[in-house]
């Protein structure tokens, strides 16, 4: 007998075993990603989704808090056909309830076919079809989440030091940690700020370069990242990641739009339109950006062609869609984050001026 259910926004409610109790619900969705289970798991861009593997077996090489992106586990649910007791423990220690035992391939394609979609899971010995159903028909749109960025963010500025090679105002809008230590890594002193800094915060800092995270949910609701990048236009060389650059893109007078289901994977090809070559690269986004406003493209996804990358030079901005971080993932594109540092020591600061 099934002691856990799925019940899907299409009307379908699927059985499962409970691997990790509890009730919740969120927006559908599935990585390809067939390793880095505990990246994607600590990634706070999966703030308010309930997380579907697609490869069958999650959880067979452990769990190690070293490989952690944040310190929580950061989707409201898990989803596999099967998981080990390592990640089923961690995730049952963290509240956070998880299934297995389901046809994931069924998931997955429903997915696909009608898009990312409210989600309803309840799971545990008492757990009922109809507490599923409840939870689902609870989900909100992700876009009514309109401060998701205080869920994820710093709430105080703090400070990580490299070797005082550049100045970096990173707006935290759900960072992941490999983002800040690549930055670190690199020498740069990486100063993070809560989503809704004002331009003053960031001023504050007398900052070389202004860096936008990741984050979860809709670029539109970061409306404080946005205004501090329309004020710092043209003054301060802007680099951004993901959702850094959706909110770069329409702080600039460009626009996204909603993906049906998103890129979520660790092998998305991307090629650059100035060199003709291709990358693999790390994804996880449900928005794209549509209208690049005044940034050139200079990078695309070769499966659809949605941007992957935007530079203007004469805004000293380059922002990328998918995680050159590369945790987890190819470390193909690591060199964005020399780009950056470049950016950051080629031009003078904003209080120099
Ligand atoms: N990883 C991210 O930064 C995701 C950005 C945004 N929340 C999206 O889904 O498109």
């Amino acid at each position: 007998m099934s002691d856990a259910y799925i019940a899907l926004a299409d009307g379908r409610v699927l059985e499962a075993r409970a691997r990790a109790p509890g009730r919740t619900r969120g927006e559908l969705v599935f990585t390809t990603a067939y390793t880095g289970y505990e990246e994607s798991l600590t990634d706070p861009s999966y703030a308010e989704q309930i997380l579907t593997f697609s490869y069958p077996l999650i959880g067979n090489y452990g769990v190690r808090s070293e490989r952690f992106e944040s310190d929580s586990v950061q989707p409201r649910a898990a989803i596999a056909r099967e998981l080990t007791d390592d990640v089923a423990e961690w995730l049952a220690d963290e509240g956070v309830p998880a299934v297995d035992h389901v046809d994931t391939r069924e998931i997955v394609t429903t997915v696909r076919e009608e898009g990312a979609m409210a989600c309803g899971i309840a799971a545990g010995p008492d757990a009922t079809p109809e507490d599923a159903v409840e939870e689902m028909e609870a989900c909100k749109p992700m876009s009514d989440h309109v401060d998701i960025g205080a869920q994820v963010s710093v709430t105080e500025p703090t400070v990580y030091e490299g070797d005082g090679v550049a100045d970096v105002a990173l707006l935290d809008c759900g960072a992941k940690g490999s983002i800040i230590s690549s930055l670190t890594e690199r020498g740069a002193d990486v100063h993070v700020l809560p989503y809704d800094a004002t331009p003053e915060d960031v001023a504050d800092v007398d900052p070389d370069v202004l860096f936008v995270s990741n984050g979860p949910g809709d670029p539109e609701n970061f409306v404080a990242a946005q205004e501090v990048v329309d004020e710092f236009a043209g003054e301060l060389p802007m680099a951004g990641i993901c959702l850094g650059q959706q909110v770069i893109t329409s702080a600039l007078g460009g626009s996204t739009e909603k993906m049906a289901f998103g890129h979520r994977g660790v092998n998305q090809p991307v090629k650059d339109l100035r060199t003709d070559k291709v990358v693999m690269t790390t994804q996880n986004h449900g928005y794209t950006v549509d209208d690049t406003g005044p940034l050139e493209v200079t990078q695309v996804n070769v499966n659809d062609d949605t941007v992957e990358g935007l530079d203007s030079e004469e805004l000293d901005v380059i922002t990328r869609q998918y995680h050159p971080e590369a945790n987890p993932g190819p470390h193909d594109s690591l060199g964005f984050f020399d780009d950056v540092l470049d950016l950051a020591r080629s031009t003078p600061s904003v209080a120099a001026d």
